[in-house]
């Protein structure tokens, strides 16, 4: 083979679901031994042409091929373990089973019954062989996000895939985590492997890869070289217009605005230490941090996910119920969760449903609720946020990852909350509908809601007021405006003085 070779070809590639052409006529083809990277806005199309290439959709039309063979037909699983693996957003370890058991899910059987010993010593192996430094014996479910990422990278290899797609794999990593993940991709290139690469960050796709694949509207735009696509035609190729920067809004906090979202000596053993936290009508405040800084674990306290040890949180002037979702909800707080999947919203409920969950008292008497109040409710937040879908009534679970993240922000701000409580609101969206979301976060704050948002993304973070740096547990920065990346880095590394 020439070392031009492509490792994967999809040509001609159409897929409707119902009304929604996901793929028009699109295709991707990608040289032996590169990095590419898909790119595209929320919906283009880019989730829909993995599970072809992984064999678990048929296209209407197009084909696929690996290394210049047509695929499998798509009932020998087997042979397209060996072909092509994925790392998917959603993980699919099943985290009940130790690590050995998911390393070896689906061909135990393979000499007869399953013989746990010599399964546990071949999962050591394998971790061994790939590098990976976690403990086989261990429930899958107690694994970070990263260390999960890494089991099933090994898992994948060890089927004998030399491509494998990685479906947003840095959305849920913090910044040191990312660059390890870098680190071991860089490392599966130089042994020849070839891999798919989808990220909104675009910066990471200048990072890792050589090469770039644009997707709009469901159709192929372009393929370059990173380096022959600057960061403005690539937004401009995805956006199909001039996009401009995000304007930060100015605004001034009033110091005498009423305090709506209070903690006091918040304490949770492990996770974060004695922590005070006052937030004011109309003012945002950033939570930073790395991984293991308790940011997460302190926001799902605030919102009644969590029960602190002790200390107490106060919204809008009622002191809730330790670890008790719904009397915080009452109290006047709107929350995205981190794992949108499983706490965000109900799937198969319509967008209009889940927009408007918690204002169903508002829109109707006697908890009745008008569906023609409820679409047009559904209606105006599909604008203003820019859902892309066919309507209100399409079902949450139809929608693309992105999509899906925008009506949890919905329904958050459905209430108009006096408090809320965004985390990593931006994660997997586009760089055009992440300003809708930075931007309805302001609007809300403009009209007296007080918000506290955690975020990795430093760009999320420049909408705050100021920003609480935590490190290990406690808070140990409280930053004004006008901070450089550096000084935040620096405060949340705990390098800074
Ligand atoms: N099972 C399905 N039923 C109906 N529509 C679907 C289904 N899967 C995807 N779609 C639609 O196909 C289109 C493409 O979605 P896809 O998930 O491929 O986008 P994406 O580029 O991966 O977006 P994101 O960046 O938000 O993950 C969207 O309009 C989506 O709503």
């Amino acid at each position: 083979m020439t070392s031009s070779a492509k490792a994967v070809e999809a040509l001609g590639i159409t897929k409707r679901f119902g009304p929604t052409t996901a793929l028009n006529g699109a295709g991707i083809a990608i040289t032996e031994g590169e990095t590419h990277a898909l790119v595209g806005r929320n919906g283009a199309g880019k989730s829909t042409l993995v599970s072809i290439l992984t064999g678990l959709q048929r296209p209407d039309e197009g084909e696929v091929r690996f290394g210049g063979e047509l695929a499998p037909p798509l009932a020998d699983r087997d042979a397209w373990r060996q072909r092509v693996a994925c790392v998917y957003q959603k993980s699919t370890i099943i985290p009940t089973l130790t690590v050995a058991e998911n390393l070896f899910l689906n061909r135990q059987t393979d000499r007869g019954a399953i013989r746990w010993g010599v399964l546990r010593t071949r999962a050591r192996q394998l971790l061994e062989q790939y590098g990976v430094d976690v403990d086989a014996d261990i429930l899958a479910g107690d694994l970070g996000v990263e260390q999960r990422q890494l089991v099933e990278i090994a898992r994948a290899l060890s089927f004998g895939a030399r491509f494998i797609i990685l479906d947003e794999p840095t959305a849920q990593l913090d910044g040191p985590a990312i660059q390890r993940l870098f680190e071991r991709m860089r490392a599966l290139r130089e042994q020849g492997v070839t891999m798919m690469f989808i990220s909104h960050h675009l910066e990471e796709v200048y990072e890792i890869c050589q090469s770039v694949s644009v997707f709009r509207d469901a159709r192929h735009i372009v393929t370059a070289q990173v380096g022959d696509l600057p960061h403005d035609r690539l937004v401009d190729a995805m956006t199909g217009e001039t996009t401009a920067a995000y304007e930060y809004r100015s605004r001034t906090a009033d110091a005498s605005a009423p305090v709506v979202l209070a903690a006091r000596g918040l304490s949770l053993g492990g996770r974060y230490e004695n922590v005070d936290l006052a937030v004011r009508a109309g003012e945002i405040v950033g939570l930073a941090g790395s991984g293991s800084s308790g940011k997460v674990g302190l926001a799902e306290t605030l919102v009644g996910l969590r029960r602190a040890d002790t200390g107490a949180v106060t919204v809008n002037g009622t002191e809730v119920k330790p670890g008790d979702v719904p009397s915080v909800l009452a109290a006047g707080l709107g929350f995205v969760p981190q794992d949108r999947h499983h706490e965000g919203f109900v799937p198969l409920l319509s967008i209009a449903e889940n927009a408007t969950i918690p204002i169903a008292h508002k829109l109707g008497r006697y908890g009745v609720i008008s569906p023609a109040r409820r679409r047009a409710h559904g209606a105006r937040m599909i604008a203003e946020l820019d859902i892309k879908t066919t309507g209100p009534d399409q079902p949450v679970a139809d929608l693309s990852g992105g999509n899906a993240q925008k009506v949890v922000l919905a329904r958050a701000l459905a209430d108009d909350p006096r408090a809320l409580v965004v985390i990593n609101p931006t994660a997997g969206v586009d760089v055009k509908a992440k300003h809708s979301l930075l931007g309805a976060v302001e609007d809300a704050a403009a009209r007296g809601t007080g918000a506290v948002l955690v975020s990795d993304e430093l760009d999320d973070l420049r909408i705050c007021d100021r920003v609480l740096v935590m490190f290990h547990g406690r808070v140990v920065k409280d930053v004004p405006r006008g901070w450089t990346d550096t000084e935040l880095v620096a405060a949340m590394e705990g390098i800074d003085d």
